[in-house]
């Protein structure tokens, strides 16, 4: 695992790592009630700095550790001179360990959680369940949800916001919809991915004093997608080497009238780095390619003799299969000749095989090439129908389980898109805003990934990049974003420098 992933910034753990973490702080000698004081603590100055001037926070505590969070915060914002309302859900007699001590140590009333009344100036504090949900939140809570939605006060959540589940970040029967949230140590799967991240408002990750090589001894090596995450592959991509040095991208275009999402890629592939590109195309495409083309080449390649031919070229090193390029026989056997190389399966590369993956996926296994595909979530279930059908995996454990069966990297897109590797090795996109979704974004993202591919970058590192770069150039261009605009807004790659 690349040290990056030991920063705890760019970790994310599950709910039992976190657990097995928990375990392992308390046997070397951690106290684990300051754990928790620390947390609670934490809550308290979010809460006072995001709202100096709250008429009132109404806490709400659950039956476990996150709950006792929630009495430590309260008994802090009690002794900082707020205005303190505490609700409880469950019977407070039947509370454990830690979360026992820190209601104890509250000591004062602990209303039932039905008896809530909105008021119009509340800050809810948010402390009923965390990593621990074990199943859909009761009814009491969700109905709770729904008066303070309804009142639209803000909330504070603490861990997470009740009701969405760690690992996945699945609604479990109802969420609040938090303005802030404080975690501990180190993000979890649920905070980034959606729906969960849409709930999450600002997220702190706060250190409550768990040694960093506790957790990352515990890690499974997930982490957020972050410069650093692939930098050390980016800094030999020297822009000012000899052309054939930053490589030599091939993108297939489709026939006489697709062939504008090709050219798309070609135009991302050049912008993001690759030496030379050139555009592959049907004989019967070449005179719309050649009318649309400057710094991009053409080249005529209207069948798998031609490919054959032109592949005895070494120094093409990178290929995009896919955008526009229609579904069937063809993609298939230019797909299976590029396997050895390294090549970015997107759109109908991806379709084409639909009734045929084990094709696909043994030639991948056989060739030892760098393959990246590029599933939007209909193009998962294609491929893929088993592992999109299991509804107890994430979207992380899909693209994991994925890439193991393909024996590719997998980029499965969306607002939230994961990147895993076949060893199992996966980190989530967070840069991404959402009017990135336009229409020719996903031929620019491949694009993207070929050049990094044709510079040499493994296909973890450049789908990773790839994504990262996209999304920055998202940002940069605006709402108004066209694919067209993206690629004009492909910036370099970040220096040694960035986080
Ligand atoms: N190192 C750290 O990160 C630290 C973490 N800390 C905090 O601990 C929190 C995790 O605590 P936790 O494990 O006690 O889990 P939590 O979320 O309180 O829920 C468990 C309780 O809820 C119950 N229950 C579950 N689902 C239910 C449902 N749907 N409906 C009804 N009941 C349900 C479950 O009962 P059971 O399933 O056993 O029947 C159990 O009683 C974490 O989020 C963080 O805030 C800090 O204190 C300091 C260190
Ligand atoms: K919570």
């Amino acid at each position: 695992m690349p040290n990056a992933l030991h920063d705890m910034r760019n970790l994310l753990v599950t709910p039992p790592e976190m657990q097995a973490v928990d375990k392992d702080a308390a046997g070397s000698g951690i106290d684990s009630f300051s754990l928790m004081r620390s947390a609670g603590m934490a809550v308290s100055a979010a809460a006072l700095r995001l709202f100096p001037s709250a008429a009132r926070f109404v806490v709400f505590c659950g039956p476990g550790n996150n709950g006792g969070d929630g009495y430590v915060a309260a008994a802090a914002l009690t002794a900082s001179g707020a205005n303190v309302a505490l609700y409880a859900l469950g019977d407070t007699g039947k509370l454990k360990g830690d979360a026992a001590r820190a209601h104890a140590a509250y000591g004062r009333e602990a209303i039932s959680i039905e008896l809530y009344e909105p008021q119009s100036q509340d800050v809810i504090i948010d402390a009923l369940f965390g990593a621990g949900l074990a199943r859909e939140l009761p009814d009491q809570a969700q109905e709770i949800v729904g008066r303070v939605d309804q009142a639209g006060l803000p909330v504070v959540a603490v861990d997470l916001p009740s009701g969405i589940d760690g690992r996945t970040g699945e609604i479990r029967g109802a969420s609040f919809t938090a303005v802030h949230t404080v975690t501990f140590m180190a993000a979890k799967p649920g905070h980034v991915l959606m729906p969960g991240r849409g709930r999450c408002g600002t997220l702190e990750v706060f250190d409550i004093g768990i040694p960093a090589r506790l957790v990352a001894a515990r890690a499974g090596g997930l982490g957020i997608n972050v410069p650093a995450v692939w930098r050390q592959c980016a800094a030999g991509l020297d822009p000012a080497t000899h052309k054939f040095k930053r490589g030599h991208l091939a993108v297939f275009s489709g026939g006489p009238t697709s062939t504008g999402a090709a050219r798309l890629s070609a135009a991302a592939g050049l912008r993001a780095g690759a030496g030379l590109v050139t555009l592959a195309s049907p004989t019967e495409a070449i005179p719309v390619n050649a009318a649309h083309l400057t710094a991009v080449m053409l080249k005529e390649i209207g069948n798998a003799a031609d490919l054959a031919e032109w592949l005895k070229d070494s120094r093409l090193n990178a290929f995009v299969l896919g955008p526009g390029f229609g579904i069937g026989e063809k993609a298939r056997d230019f797909a299976l000749m590029l396997c050895e190389r390294a090549l970015v399966l997107d759109a109908d590369g991806l379709t084409s095989f639909k009734e045929r993956r084990s094709e696909l996926f043994d030639r991948i296994a056989a060739s030892g090439g760098q393959v990246v595909m590029t599933p939007h979530e209909g193009e998962f279930q294609r491929l893929f129908p088993e592992i999109a059908a299991d509804g107890k995996l994430s979207k992380i454990e899909k693209a994991q389980a994925a890439a193991k069966l393909s024996h590719a990297v997998i980029l499965s897109k969306g607002p939230d898109t994961v990147i895993a590797a076949p060893s199992g090795r996966a980190v989530v996109n967070v840069n991404a805003p959402p009017w990135l979704a336009t229409a020719g974004s996903g031929d620019v993202l491949a694009g993207i990934i070929g050049a990094h591919l044709a510079q040499g970058m493994p296909a973890f590192e450049a789908a990773a990049a790839a994504a990262w770069r996209h999304g920055e150039a998202g940002r940069r261009t605006g709402r108004s974003a066209t694919a067209e605009m993206l690629v004009e807004n492909i910036a370099p790659l970040p220096e040694e420098s960035a986080s």
